[in-house]
């Protein structure tokens, strides 16, 4: 399978030795100072850039009618539009905010969590995410979608890293060193707590994800999840 980089950073690099250990070919590593042209010669796209030229590169595919796997995270304001542009070119396109197994595990573990926790109001949920110094967007995608995984299976409506009312999630980020992604759920009452917790040991569990999804998406159209991609539907 030929490849396009969008985006040569920490996941770029991760995702090229993984993608050439499994027998693909690198045909294009887009970054600031060079071009797409060559972006129509690749089979699948996969970026992983920063939040102000994802929107960018995730058209750009649909437009040469490359499928793209998108792991930036940061833009998803504007998700939707990329979805009706997927739709309007016939691409095909999938965007998560973490492709590893366990986290999408954790996901599932969350949602079951929420929906448990839902009928006792004793408890309390907050949540934590602690990432490398370098990451531009806080609170990260992942503990966005965690929220949404509560948000959906419980009476809380929106999450903030403000003082939470009683209908808000409180996310708490924080930017320590080279930690890859460790990712805390609390449930908390006066008289004791309950904790999930998913930490990365590295940066291959997103970058093995991501190539799995390049993989499986190849010869689809539609708008796609990880959740397709695990067959965990
Ligand atoms: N979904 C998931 O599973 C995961 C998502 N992420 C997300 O992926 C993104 C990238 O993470 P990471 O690799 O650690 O970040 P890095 O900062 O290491 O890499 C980002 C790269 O994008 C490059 N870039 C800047 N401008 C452009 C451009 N115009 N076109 C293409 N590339 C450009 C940067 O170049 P330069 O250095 O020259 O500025 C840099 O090399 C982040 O949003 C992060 O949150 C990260 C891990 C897992
Ligand atoms: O920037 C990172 O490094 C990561 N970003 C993703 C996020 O924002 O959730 C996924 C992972 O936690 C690493």
């Amino acid at each position: 399978m030929k490849i396009a980089l969008l985006g040569y950073g920490k996941m770029g690099q991760t995702i090229e030795r993984i993608a050439l250990e499994r027998g693909h070919e690198i045909v294009l590593k887009k970054d600031e100072f060079n071009t797409y042209e060559r972006l129509s010669d690749a089979d699948v796209a996969i970026d992983f850039s920063i939040p102000a030229v994802a929107v960018e590169n995730i058209s750009s595919c649909f437009y040469t009618n490359v499928p793209v796997i998108s792991g930036t995270t940061g833009w998803l304001d504007r998700y939707d539009e990329m979805v009706a542009l997927c739709e309007e070119k016939k691409g095909a396109f999938i965007s998560s905010s973490n492709f590893s197994l366990g986290v999408n595990l954790f996901f599932g573990l969350n949602e079951y969590l929420a929906k448990m926790m839902s009928k006792f109001d004793s408890y309390k949920v907050d949540m934590e995410e602690i990432h490398h110094t370098q990451k531009l967007d806080a609170p990260s995608g992942t503990a966005i979608s965690l929220a949404k995984g509560v948000i959906e299976n419980s009476n809380y409506t929106n999450w903030t890293m403000e003082n939470p009312n009683s209908n808000e999630i409180h996310i708490e980020a924080l930017r320590i060193g080279d930690v890859p992604g460790t990712h805390t759920v609390t449930y908390n009452s006066g008289i004791d707590s309950i904790e999930i917790k998913h930490t990365a040991h590295n940066r291959e569990g997103f970058a093995l994800g991501a190539v799995i999804a390049a993989e499986w998406i190849v010869g689809k159209k539609g708008v796609f999840s990880m959740k397709d991609v695990l067959e965990m539907n």
